[in-house]
């Protein structure tokens, strides 16, 4: 296993970070998008509590003021009941309900607040995963393959649940904005140079921070293939369908030093950034603590001169910190907010993503019955990022109603023959044709909904026995009959009725009432999904290889037997089953070797004679 490579941290500039900020608006429509009652509560939640700080610092301002100056009047009650009958406590018994009643407003807006943010965030991370999905479906198979394109999918995954972490700073930076002009106001009133003083205190943190944030997040995107090692590793050490082969080889070790090796490196290169940060920030933020000071002085001191009430003063000075708090927090969340809008670059730009094979604008509609069949013209093929031919030179024609085997050695490229008639590859040169057209003419869905191809790697479903059969033609899933039919074709009926719950029952041990079936056993149940498909070209791609070899062969019978009047291709490497075929291609190296039944392709004394000799004498 090859340790990923790095690649180069993109550290961006600040004015690509700025840039970055462009998502901001597309991201809130997709918040909006999510549900728009929600954002509109988060908003008004957000306005309002805006204002609630400086209402609540002024209100206890009066309050000082009208106990300082209820204080000093001459000849005041000596008694409690004397006071309130007096009347004179009244003005402050009101001041201090209405700040009671602004700190419970307060709380309960925080709470409503966090309430509707988190329902938010869980619907605004069902539907993004979910678009991410559909994206996803429309890509290439080629694509898919593709480790870039599998690094931008894991960087937009974790989108899908950060996502609306960056909506939610920009929300409470308005917020913080709205809050900082409210006391601003105040301050403005009684010395407005503090503000000044105030903003040239914090500059430096701002600067820092941004720097930081972008060497942060350089750290995260080079390490993208890691995380996916990581993910790798650690599924393979404990999954269900890795357990088997990682007990008898003894793997768990070499997985869990794996992991640590590379989690060790991550985490040195984390904690050295966190050590850099945190001892920087720190200095510059004593910058701003320093300003605070100088114009705590400067405010004491107009109170000692009497220019100030000592409600003046602590409405200044808690004006002030606060201020200075909010500022900071703005600004440092801003560079935040630009450096965590850069993370939306990823999921913006995995949807920017297309695939490149489709439907022609017009497309043609697949022949049905095909007449011709399929011709294959000069085609090569080489594997994207590959300098290699899987195949080339290839001129054969698969003609309509006939069952056509493919033999050669492993690699020879016979499953690359089965991708680029699927369309899941287009060639790299020469074309295939169906009854005289260009694949690419047709639509792809059509096409593909007539071509039942079972891989050799077909996929166990954690699905009941019914579904996985069903999922050859998925939207026919209702009708029992036909998967019952299917099942009895692909000889895999008897084996399901011996089920618990026959068809309904869960196969796979991934979930608790699931039963495990033997190698042989899925492959009949994947074969039925064939014979589920409406479609005109059946090929099975040596998913037989795990029946044995009486299986094999009544399997092929049955499949020759039902494909009478469509086209079908078997690929296999057992000269009984591919004897059945009415012509065999034999391929070498990516090429066409030979083509004709299996009795002239004896009497030729070819490659297929030597291959077909081998394997007899291993049976006599
Ligand atoms: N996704 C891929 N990317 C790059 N190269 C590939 C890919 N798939 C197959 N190849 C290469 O293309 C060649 C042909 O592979 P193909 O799977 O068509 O062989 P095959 O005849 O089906 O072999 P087998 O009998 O082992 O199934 C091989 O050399 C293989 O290494």
């Amino acid at each position: 296993m090859a340790r990923p490579r790095q690649s180069p941290p993109p550290i961006k500039s600040f004015r690509e970070r700025l840039g970055a900020l462009r998502h901001v608006g597309p991201l809130f429509l997709l918040v909006w998008g999510t549900s728009a009652p929600l954002t509109i509560a988060t908003i008004g939640i957000r306005l309002i509590r805006s204002l609630l700080p400086v209402s609540t610092l002024y209100v206890g301002k009066l309050i000082i003021d009208e106990v300082i100056r209820t204080a000093a009047l001459p000849g005041h009650p000596d008694t409690w009941s004397a006071w309130v009958a007096s009347g004179l406590l009244d003005r402050t018994m009101q001041l201090i309900l209405l700040e009671f009643a602004l700190a419970i407003g307060a709380d309960a807006l925080s709470r409503g607040g966090s309430l509707v943010d988190r329902i938010l965030g869980i619907k605004f991370s069902i539907s993004t995963t979910i678009r991410l999905m559909e994206h996803s479906a429309t890509l290439d198979l080629e694509q898919f393959e593709d480790s870039e394109v599998q690094d931008r999918l894991e960087r937009a995954r974790t989108q899908t649940f950060q996502g609306l972490g960056v909506m939610g700073q920009v929300f409470g930076q308005v917020q913080t904005l709205i809050t900082i002009i409210s006391f601003a106001a105040g301050l403005v009133v009684y010395a407005p140079w503090l503000i000044v003083l105030l903003l040239v205190a914090l500059v430096p943190a701002f600067v820092g921070e941004a720097h930081f944030n972008a060497l942060e997040y350089a750290l995260q995107w080079s390490r993208t293939q890691q995380r996916r090692l990581l993910e790798y590793l650690r599924q393979t050490g404990a999954s269900v369908e890795t357990a088997k082969e990682v007990k008898i080889f003894g793997l768990n070790r070499f997985l869990i030093d794996r992991f640590r090796d590379i989690s060790l490196d991550t985490y040195r290169a984390n904690r050295a950034l966190a050590i850099k940060r945190e001892g920087t920030m720190g200095l510059l933020t004593a910058i701003g603590t320093a300003g605070y000071y100088t114009a705590y002085g400067y405010i004491a001191w107009r109170t000692l001169t009497g220019q100030f009430s000592i409600g003046d003063l602590t409405f200044l000075a808690g004006s002030f910190r606060r201020l200075g708090d909010l500022l900071a927090s703005l600004l440092v969340g801003f560079s935040s907010t630009a450096s965590q809008a850069l993370y939306l670059d990823d999921l913006f730009s995995f949807f920017t993503i297309t695939s490149r094979i489709h439907s022609p604008e017009h497309p043609r509609d697949v022949p049905r019955p095909i007449a011709i069949g399929f011709e294959f013209q000069d085609v090569g093929f080489q594997y994207p990022g590959t300098e290699r031919w899987a195949v080339r030179h290839l001129s054969f024609t698969l003609h309509a109603g006939e069952t056509l085997a493919l033999v050669g050695e492993n690699g020879a490229g016979k499953t690359t023959i089965v991708k680029l008639l699927a369309r899941l590859y287009e060639p790299t040169e020469g074309r295939i044709l169906l009854d005289g057209h260009d694949l690419r003419e047709y639509d792809l869905d059509a096409l593909r909904a007539n071509v039942g191809v079972i891989f050799q790697d077909f996929v166990r479903y954690s699905l009941t026995a019914g579904e996985n059969i069903a999922v050859g033609r998925i939207d026919e899933r209702e009708d029992k009959a036909r998967i019952v039919q299917s099942a009895e074709q692909s000889l895999a009926a008897e084996m399901i009725a011996r089920l618990p719950a026959t068809y309904d029952q869960p196969i796979g041990k991934r979930f608790s009432t699931g039963v495990e079936l033997s190698g042989g056993e899925w492959q009949k149940l994947a074969i039925a999904r064939a014979y589920m498909r409406d479609a005109q070209l059946l090929v099975l791609d040596e998913p037989t290889a795990a029946l044995d070899a009486r299986a094999e062969f009544e399997v092929f019978q049955r499949f020759k037997a039902l494909s009478a009047g469509r086209t079908s291709m078997l690929i296999s490497h057992r000269f009984s089953s591919v004897r059945m075929a009415d012509r065999i291609l034999v391929l070498n190296e990516g090429t066409v070797d030979s083509m004709g039944t299996h009795e002239e392709l004896l009497a030729r004394k070819g490659r297929y004679a030597e291959l077909f000799e081998l394997q007899a004498q291993g049976y006599r």
